[in-house]
């Protein structure tokens, strides 16, 4: 009764009457039937009954799709596989790549921009004329689910992250949200067969591996926001450099080399012989000698590709350095930069640790740590010993650690088994400048200027050019002298009287120079490096910097006399510091503050012996903390005077 009155109600039926309540069973069920029969008409008629049925029909369909869900799960029939690729593993760049390629990301009209730089990013071509220069690249932050035909097959893409925060760009290009995990590609393909996924796969290596043919992929290691898993998160990529363009002495290149592939080639000898299948090396000396740019030429020759870590960074701990040893694929080079930091340093430098200590601390010394190691790295060295022995350096991998100080390293770090090889690099010899030198001016850019026949330049209409500062010679820039006399033209001044340009035109042979330059560079007293930083200052004037090398070799001596002195003056203060702030902080309570370095109190002085400084030129007084000047043997603290035998006069 009730509803029929209501639905009435809704059809604007003129009856008015209320509800009125029934009374018995007769009357309830003739109630309940006409109800129901108005309940029937009004859904045959009104909008309300279609929207029901829609409702009815979509429960019906929701339902049979469920049920077929279930019985697809239920009886194990597959139609699509999923695969994850997660940031930070080596895979995701080449799937990236590939779906780049694939131009998947075509419908995106948003984009993050970042000028070009060696960090992969698969960007999209913004200009259609391939000539426009690709300074900016310009990554698609789209987000949407994509599906696209590959070999027939329907591959749908998915992307997680919050891909419009820009600030999260990845170094792949990739935007997502990276509070501690990073973002992942899920690929599903519609197929039984599951070679197709496989094949996929490998089909993205190879494009990868093609695509990087010219190039050093290198991996770096990121603080570990991409999620415990993902260490290998930064990938560079370099020009693969010749080995031909590192000098070294006569053989080293080659027989490094030849021993890592005679061990790429050897997996299974080691595996009948029951060792490892992993090899380490060394690379030791002073900077700038060609260790690292020695290892990259390497992994370019033989197709690897290097995952980088440093120990000093401070989010490696032994456990990260594990997770990134494992994480590394086979006939990967695993290379440990500046491996030394995770050994205790030398003596000198813990004396400048420990003063450093003592200053932050205002002179309490600080408990030592248990194990009393001062290093700069988190890593320990039985970590590190683990991670070389254990399972992340098997599986055919190369180790190969750098440093500058073999002598900080432990011999346990240097057994055969660990590091099978060690390669000492040294300071320039006068034949490695030879060779640096012809590499810089190679004769097929720089040839030899042809000798003019006294009777040609008799002939010669040179203006003669009048300046204080050069002699007035004619002035022939060489290549140019050699092209027009090549081409018979009359042999002109081209250039303006400069000392070098008419170095260059009377410049001797290429050859000659080198010799030259080699024998002025002393043997053992500059790295490569440096020497290659003096050629780049004359890239094309190699008589300039054969002739001016021997001012360059005076310049840098006297600098680091210099700095020599320097040093030397920085140590002694660092020591009368150092063994003021022990006095001050042996001398308890009354002093209760650091300035400047030095102890300081209310009323207390502290006077302490110091080491007699060595005798610097320009300071042959007494040593002076606190910024007074010392007289005869005595120091001052706090503007009171020693007296000679270092006994504290305090004034209270
Ligand atoms: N033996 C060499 N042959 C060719 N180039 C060299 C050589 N040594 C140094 N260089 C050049 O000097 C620069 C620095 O070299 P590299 O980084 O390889 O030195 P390193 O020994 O690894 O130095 P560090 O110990 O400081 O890491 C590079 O540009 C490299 O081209």
């Amino acid at each position: 009764m009730a509803l029929s009155y209501y639905l009435n109600k809704i059809r604007g039926s003129s009856t008015d009457a209320k509800p009125t309540q029934a009374h018995g069973h007769v009357a309830s069920s003739v109630g309940l039937g006409s109800d129901l029969s108005t309940i029937l008409g009004f859904l045959h008629n009104s909008y309300v009954g279609s929207s029901v049925k829609l409702l009815v029909l979509g429960s019906i369909v929701e339902t049979g799709r469920r049920l077929f869900r279930w019985i697809i799960d239920r009886s194990g029939i597959q139609y699509c596989t999923t695969i994850r690729f997660s940031q930070g593993d080596p895979a995701y760049e080449w799937i990236v790549l590939f779906l780049t390629q694939e131009n998947v990301w075509r419908r995106s009209r948003e984009f993050t921009v970042s000028a070009s730089n060696s960090r992969r990013k698969w960007a999209v071509r913004a200009a259609s004329d391939a000539t426009v220069k690709a300074n900016a690249e310009y990554v698609p932050t789209y987000q949407q689910p994509q599906l696209f035909r590959w070999r027939g097959y329907w591959v749908e893409i998915k992307r997680t992250g919050n891909v419009n925060n820009i600030d999260s760009v990845t170094p792949y290009g990739f935007p997502g949200h990276y509070a501690g995990h990073g973002s992942s590609i899920y690929i599903t393909i519609y197929t039984l067969d599951m070679n197709v996924l496989s094949e996929l796969v490998e089909e993205a290596r190879l494009r990868y591996l093609e695509v990087n043919r010219p190039n050093v992929v290198i991996y770096l290691t990121d603080s570990p926001q991409f999620g415990p898993s993902q260490v290998w998160a930064t990938v560079k990529h370099k020009m693969r450099r010749p080995l031909s363009s590192i000098i070294l002495p006569e053989g080293v290149v080659d027989s490094l080399v030849a021993d890592a592939q005679e061990f790429l080639g050897t997996e299974n000898w080691y595996i009948e012989a029951g060792i490892p299948h992993r090899r380490g090396y060394l690379l030791y000396g002073p900077p700038g000698t060609g260790k690292t740019s020695t290892i990259y030429a390497l992994a370019g020759a033989l197709n690897l590709e290097i995952y980088s870590l440093s120990l000093a960074s401070n989010f490696v701990d032994d456990s990260y350095l594990q997770r990134a040893a494992s994480a590394i694929p086979k006939h990967g080079l695993f290379l440990i930069e500046d491996i030394d930091c995770a050994f205790p340093p030398r003596e000198e430098d813990e004396d400048e640790e420990e003063l450093m200590a003592l200053q932050m601390t205002g002179g309490r010394r600080r408990p030592p740590r248990h194990g009393a190691r001062t290093t700069r790295s988190m890593v320990t060295l039985s970590g590190l010993l683990n991670v070389i022995d254990g399972v992340g350096s098997e599986e055919g991998k190369l180790f190969f650690a750098t440093t500058n100080h073999i002598d900080r390293l432990d011999g346990a770090l240097l057994r055969p088994g660990r590091i099978d090889r060690r390669v000492q690099y040294e300071l320039a010899t006068p034949p490695q400048a030879h060779a640096l030198f012809n590499r810089f001016f190679p004769t097929a850019r720089f040839p030899d200027p042809i000798p003019i026949p006294a009777v040609e330049l008799a002939f010669v209409p040179v203006q003669p050019v009048i300046s204080a500062a050069a002699p007035t010679v004619p002035v022939l820039d060489a290549e140019k002298l050699s092209l027009q006399a090549l081409n018979g033209l009359p042999l002109l001044s081209v250039a303006p009287p400069l000392e070098d340009s008419s170095l260059e035109a009377t410049r001797p042979p290429i050859a000659a120079l080198a010799e030259a330059f080699a024998t002025a560079v002393p043997s053992g007293e500059f790295s490569t490096a440096e020497l290659q930083g003096y050629l780049q200052g004359h890239k094309t004037r190699p008589a300039a910097a054969a002739r001016g090398v021997h001012t360059w070799v005076a310049g840098v001596r006297s600098e680091r006399a210099e700095s020599e002195r320097r040093k030397e003056e920085r140590r002694v203060k660092a020591q009368q510091r150092k063994a003021a702030l022990a006095a001050a902080a042996a001398a308890g309570p009354g002093l209760h503050g650091v300035m400047g370095g030095l102890p300081v109190g209310p009323l207390s002085a502290v006077v302490v012996p110091v080491p007699a400084p060595a005798p610097a030129a320009d300071d042959a007084s007494a040593v002076s903390v606190n910024g007074l000047k010392g007289a005869e043997n005595g120091t001052h603290v706090n503007g009171e005077k020693s007296t000679s035998n270092g006994v504290v006069n305090n004034t209270e």
